[in-house]
């Protein structure tokens, strides 16, 4: 089976990165979507998304022909002039009872069944649960056609880097050599290829977000352990992780984990197991453990505002899932607003990288319009600009004193010094001298 062409479907974070990226090592790619206005910007060479390097990756593909845009999956299908490798990179959102929602993907595979140039590959790079590859190799009825599982392991904010620079490549495909066509494509990126097949591939996505998802749900259960205990989880974690088993990465405490991914691929791993008959209390622990620590940092605001926040005046630094991006799709700092809002908290909030409307809360373009007037202010993403902020302005604007900081970043003693009490995640709070709290 020979290939000439790459084509990508859904021009997201992933299939945007994906078609840049392999285009800016060699290949010929055509990028389609479905959205008439993204691909007339990208045709102009805007990219909607915060990701360093992306515009230039995209701009440099344009210009050297590499790099296409194209409205609709079949559309550019009908171009290829041969076969092709079609990565099929859709959303696969969380449905309703929590499974993997596949309308994207399948609505793309009817579309294109028919026009597949004989010898193409079908990649599956969404997330999807295991059987999709076979249940998409049964929808495209083609003998001709093989269909390759190659699940993504990039993280938003840092995706160009994380794709040229992959700790592995997974290919999975009951058609060994169609797995290693796929895996071949990435050849310039000199990175480990694992080649398996397409039910071993679905899983190892899986298997990986919810054991990530499971570290961060562990090392905030160790963090609350240590508020109650008097110990500093900056000091376990600093101990832990030169343990190599253990590692250092991956190992923040914060206001729960959140973001496009983890949220939804527990669930479906979840409901996955659950459809299996399989009892999976460790997972299911892990999601509620990341429920239970929103309603922690809600619980620390609160009884710094005396118990009810009813009327409490609250001001919320970040809004993004996490630093470099301003996705919020699934945001621990949103569903944090959310249940202080449920209570009657005034929220006022900033994020450098976020503007526009956001229901519950008003969104200002200042850090110190978000503090200004605050009962309590919370650090809800980990910017660094957070850490350098004027404390005495701060300690002057607000109306109380009391900061949380879920994500452990702000200098501590810089701000007892302007009078400011800092309260961090799973470390003891530091408050002025002359307070009591
Ligand atoms: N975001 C991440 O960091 C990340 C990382 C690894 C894997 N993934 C997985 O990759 C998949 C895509 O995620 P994403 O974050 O890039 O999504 P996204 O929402 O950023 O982008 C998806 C794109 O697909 C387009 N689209 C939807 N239906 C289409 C159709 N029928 N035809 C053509 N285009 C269509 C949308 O217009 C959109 O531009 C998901 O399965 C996700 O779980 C995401
Ligand atoms: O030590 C840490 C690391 C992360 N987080 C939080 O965990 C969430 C997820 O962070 P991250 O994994 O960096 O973001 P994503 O871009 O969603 O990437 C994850 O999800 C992607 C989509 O599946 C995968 O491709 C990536 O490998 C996987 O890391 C965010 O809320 C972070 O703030 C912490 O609280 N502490």
């Amino acid at each position: 089976m020979s290939t000439r062409r790459v084509i990508v479907v859904g021009t997201g974070y992933v299939g945007l990165t994906t078609g840049a990226c392999l285009a800016s090592v060699g290949h010929r790619v055509t990028c389609a979507d479905i959205d008439p206005a993204k691909i007339a910007r990208l045709r102009a060479g805007q990219v909607d998304i915060l990701e360093t390097g992306l515009a230039e990756l995209v701009s440099g593909g344009t210009a050297s022909g590499n790099l296409d845009f194209v409205l609709g999956a079949r559309p550019a299908v009908v171009t290829a002039d041969g076969p092709v490798a079609l990565f099929l990179c859709v959303p696969t959102p969380m449905g309703a009872g929590g499974e993997a929602d596949l309308r994207a993907v399948e609505s793309v595979v009817g579309e294109i069944a028919d026009v597949l140039p004989a010898g193409s590959v079908l990649v599956t790079k969404s997330t999807v649960p295991v059987g999709t590859a076979a249940r998409v190799a049964d929808m495209l009825g083609r003998d001709d056609i093989a269909v390759v599982s190659n699940p993504e392991f990039l993280r938003e904010g840092s995706a160009v880097s994380d794709f040229l620079n992959p700790d592995r490549v997974v290919v999975g495909s009951d058609d060994r050599a169609a797995a290693e066509l796929v895996g071949g494509l990435y050849d310039a990126l000199n990175a480990p290829v694992v080649v398996t097949d397409a039910a071993s591939a679905e899983m190892v996505k899986y298997a990986a977000n919810c054991y990530l998802a499971t570290k961060l749900s562990y090392v905030n259960a160790i963090a609350g352990l240590c508020e109650r205990l008097g110990a500093d989880v900056e000091a376990v974690i600093e101990g832990m992780g030169h343990d190599p088993r253990i590692g250092r990465s991956f190992l923040r405490p914060g206001p729960g984990w959140g973001g496009s991914c983890l949220p939804k691929d527990t669930r479906a791993l979840a409901q996955v197991a659950e459809a299996a008959g399989y009892a999976f209390p460790l997972l299911d622990a892990a999601i509620d453990t990341n429920l239970a620590q929103h309603a922690h940092v809600v619980a620390k605001v609160r009884r710094l505002c005396g118990g009810a926040l009813a009327g409490a005046r609250i001001g919320l630094l970040g809004v993004a899932f996490k630093a470099g991006t301003n996705d919020l799709r699934d945001s621990p700092a949103l569903a944090v607003a959310e249940l202080l809002a449920a209570e009657g908290a005034e929220l006022t909030a900033y994020d450098p990288a976020v503007n526009g409307e956001l229901s519950r809360l008003s969104l200002v373009d200042d850090p110190y319009l978000a503090v200004k007037g605050a009962d309590v202010v919370v650090v809800l993403t980990e910017w660094p600009e957070f850490a350098t902020l004027d404390w005495s302005l701060v300690a002057e604007l607000m109306a109380g004193q009391s900061i949380v900081d879920t994500r452990n970043l702000l200098p501590l003693n810089d701000l007892r010094a302007e009078g400011l009490a800092c309260h961090p995640i799973g470390r003891a709070p530091v408050v002025p001298a002359a307070r009591s709290l």
